[in-house]
């Protein structure tokens, strides 16, 4: 554990995988997360049912991926630890059809507190409900477990009735990876508001608005969609894999110093002061539940505007000339 730093994160050592010796953990959903979780669990030796609906697509895959499969409610009736891994607005009628299939001193876990945080599943007071979020695509989560590198990950308790709650999600954080890079613990109101927050602003909404706007401007300005594409969003990689590695600094140390000089005085002014504030307002619509609210209201209605901005983002030209051109990269099929 490293005590000199505001959080505590939890190492490998600080997890004990004995906690998950006599449990069987259902994997609710077989998606981005789930397939991860359930593979590593069962690698890491956990005995590991996944819970998918009739007629599922996924059946076959976890199949022969060498996992049994059960549905939802079968699932959970044979678990001692519940994984509900399916998207965040289904979470709660899949909850209801498990919910009379938990034993007092189960667990109930989750990869992200929204609907706990935001009420729309209150989970009866008898069992333990846990939270261990990867931070990071669960596609990551199963390619780092494999080539036995970890994941960054978090861990909550919201309620602990065994006594056991926080060593039983530590244990399994170890499972699927987690502990190997660090797990930070934090709350079920922490994990979900940074999430929402980071997703919208900064890592999906955030750098997507800022290649597309970049993108534009090119080829607006006369300069060709292939320039711009690498120049706006292959080139991008790089620079991040940089960050990733050594932070801004190691970045800046790369770069040329003519990019560095024009980066650090012309960035700022293109992510401004009006930028900085719409951030703030985005953070506070996810605080007071606004976006939760929109979000819950958008699936209600059959996610009309969603699938209007979806087709309209997957029809922009940046995506046509990247298949392209990444079509000709030998190394895009590695
Ligand atoms: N995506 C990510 O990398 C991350 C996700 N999280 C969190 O993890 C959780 C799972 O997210 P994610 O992995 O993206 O989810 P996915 O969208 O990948 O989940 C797909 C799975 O959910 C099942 N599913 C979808 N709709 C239904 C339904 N109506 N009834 C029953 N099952 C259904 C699918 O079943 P079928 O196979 O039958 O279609 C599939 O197995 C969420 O809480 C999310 O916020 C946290 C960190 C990162
Ligand atoms: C960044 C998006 C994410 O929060 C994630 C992969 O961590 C998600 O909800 O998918
Ligand atoms: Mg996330
Ligand atoms: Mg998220």
């Amino acid at each position: 554990m490293a005590d000199e730093l505001d959080a505590t994160i939890y190492y490998d050592d600080d997890a004990d995988t004995g906690y998950l010796d006599d449990a069987t953990v259902a994997v609710i959903g077989y998606g981005s997360q789930g397939h991860a979780h359930a593979q590593n669990l069962n690698d890491s030796g956990i005995d590991v049912v996944v819970g998918l609906r009739e007629g599922s697509s996924s059946r076959d895959a976890a199949k022969s991926d060498g996992l049994s499969v059960a549905t939802p409610p079968e699932a959970a009736a044979q678990a001692d630890v519940v994984s509900i891994l399916v998207p965040d607005t289904i979470q709660p009628t899949v909850y209801d059809q498990i919910e009379n299939e938990l034993d007092a001193g189960d667990t109930l876990q989750f990869a992200h507190g929204f609907n706990i945080h935001y009420n729309q599943i209150q989970p009866s007071d008898d069992v333990d409900v846990t939270l261990v979020a990867p931070k990071s695509p669960g596609h990551l989560v199963r390619r780092n477990y494999e080539a036995d590198e970890g994941t960054p990950g978090l861990v909550a308790v919201y309620q602990d009735v065994t006594g056991d709650a926080k060593d039983q999600a530590l244990a399994y954080a170890k499972a699927i990876g987690c502990t190997r890079a660090g797990t930070i613990e934090t709350t079920f109101r922490e994990e979900t508001e940074t999430d929402l927050f980071g997703e919208q602003a900064v890592l999906c909404g955030g750098v997507t608005s800022l290649v597309k706007q970049g993108y534009e401007t090119l080829v607006e300005a006369g300069y060709s969609e292939e320039m711009a594409y690498f120049e706006c969003m292959n080139e991008l990689k790089l620079i991040v894999d940089l960050m990733y590695e050594g932070g801004l600094g190691e970045m800046w140390h790369s770069v040329s110093d003519t990019a560095e000089y024009g980066g650090l005085t012309r960035g700022d002014r293109v992510v401004d002061d009006h930028a900085r504030e719409q951030m703030e307002a985005v953070l506070e619509e996810v605080q007071d539940g606004t976006f939760a609210r929109q979000w819950i209201t958008e699936n209600q209605a059959g996610r009309p505007n969603y699938d209007q901005i979806k087709t309209a983002e997957e029809n922009h030209e940046i995506e046509a000339i990247g298949e392209e051109l990444r079509g000709l990269f030998s190394w895009a099929d590695e």
